[in-house]
């Protein structure tokens, strides 16, 4: 629900901050949502573009580890499930973009600043994938994360990023769904395929618990973000949430997950689990990680290969009366 809009102050009438302030303060704390028109804080607005354009960088970039496997898909069925997945990631960054710019950011300068590795993208995208087992595996895992992630951004006290997510979180769930019935059948399958999906787990596992970030009492945004209703959790309510969610999935599919620490804490009722691999997780939110440098080179060569049909788009719209080009027209391809 919106917030009644405090009006900007129009002409040469002084900006009263504080009210403007307290207006927005009072809408935060009323579980109203902020929406563009309305005044809000500069660190609020800063906040926002980091996170929302990371987040689309990540649908972006997360498109290629997929795409790579669209043209040896086992089957026509298969080929088809995973063509409308990976479109559906380049409609979720392209979404994301546009929140990104109701807050004043410019979608082509955000993606300059990711090809410029100024600004992140998921960790979990600079992995590798090796046979069509990866594909079950981030449907499942790196799709189950991100649901464990953003169905509380659902409610995020910025009205156009909340609103994003809920058409975003209904697609994930049919990407997680796929990515579990692959699984199933290949479970069910020779012991070859079921070896495969045991070998992906095993390296998915613990890149898929990073995407989380880093613990709270080593996340500097956190604090901040949950004050001001962005972030509704902190990273590690979320990663325990996904690990108690994950372990029956395992079980149910006939899965080890590579952790032997892993056991149910008789107190708590949740699962406990062994320690992450922070220097790993640092290493590739720095660039160096196995697939960082191609991932990052992929986009600028798509990003090159496409500039002119934004130039063509832009000269058309310009001539038939102002319409606006933008980089919607140009095909964010993964290839
Ligand atoms: C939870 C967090 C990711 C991080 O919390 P914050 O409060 O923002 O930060 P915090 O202080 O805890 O961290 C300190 C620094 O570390 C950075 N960092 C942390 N973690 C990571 C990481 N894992 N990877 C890289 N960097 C990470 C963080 O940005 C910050 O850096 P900065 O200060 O900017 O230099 C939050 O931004 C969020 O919920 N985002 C929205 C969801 C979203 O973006 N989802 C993306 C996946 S979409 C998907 O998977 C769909 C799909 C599936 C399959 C195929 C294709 C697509």
């Amino acid at each position: 629900m919106s917030a009644p809009t405090l009006e900007r102050p129009g002409g040469d009438s002084p900006v009263d901050t504080a009210a403007l302030q307290e207006h927005f303060d009072a809408t935060i704390a009323a579980e109203h949502r902020i929406e563009p028109r309305d005044w809000m804080p500069e660190g609020y607005r800063k906040t926002l573009i980091r996170q929302i354009a990371q987040h689309a960088h990540s649908e972006i970039i997360g498109m290629q580890p997929e795409g790579d496997w669209l043209l040896a898909a086992p089957s026509l069925r298969r080929k088809a499930i995973l063509l409308a997945k990976v479109q559906d990631e380049a409609g979720h960054g392209m979404y994301l973009y546009s929140a990104a710019e109701t807050l004043g950011a410019d979608r082509a300068d955000l993606t300059d600043k990711l090809i410029e590795r100024k600004q992140k993208y998921s960790s979990i995208f600079n992995y590798p994938t090796l046979t069509y087992a990866d594909v079950g595996v981030i449907g499942w895992l790196v799709d189950g994360a991100a649901i464990c992630n953003q169905v509380p951004l659902c409610r995020s006290s910025y009205g156009p990023y909340a609103r994003a997510m809920i058409r975003i979180c209904k697609e994930e769930s049919f990407h997680q769904r796929q990515g579990y019935e692959l699984l199933m059948t290949m479970m069910r399958g020779t012991a070859e395929q079921r070896a495969m999906v045991q070998d992906a787990v095993d390296r998915w596992w613990w890149p898929s618990l990073m995407m989380f970030g880093p613990p709270d009492d080593d996340s500097p945004n956190s604090a901040q973000s949950m004050a001001w209703g962005i972030k509704r959790h902190s990273n590690d309510e979320l990663r325990q949430r996904y690990v108690d969610m994950s372990v029956p999935q395992a079980e149910f599919l006939g899965v080890t997950l590579p952790d032997p620490e892993l056991r149910v804490d008789p107190e708590t009722g949740h699962h406990r689990f062994g320690t992450i691999d922070w220097e790993e997780f640092k290493r590739v939110i720095s660039g160096q990680g196995p697939a960082n440098d191609e991932r990052i080179a992929r986009r600028r060569a798509a990003r090159d290969d496409n500039a002119w049909v934004i130039e063509a788009a832009t000269a058309y719209a310009r001539k038939h009366g102002g319409g606006r080009a933008t980089a919607e027209l140009a095909p964010e391809s993964a290839a």
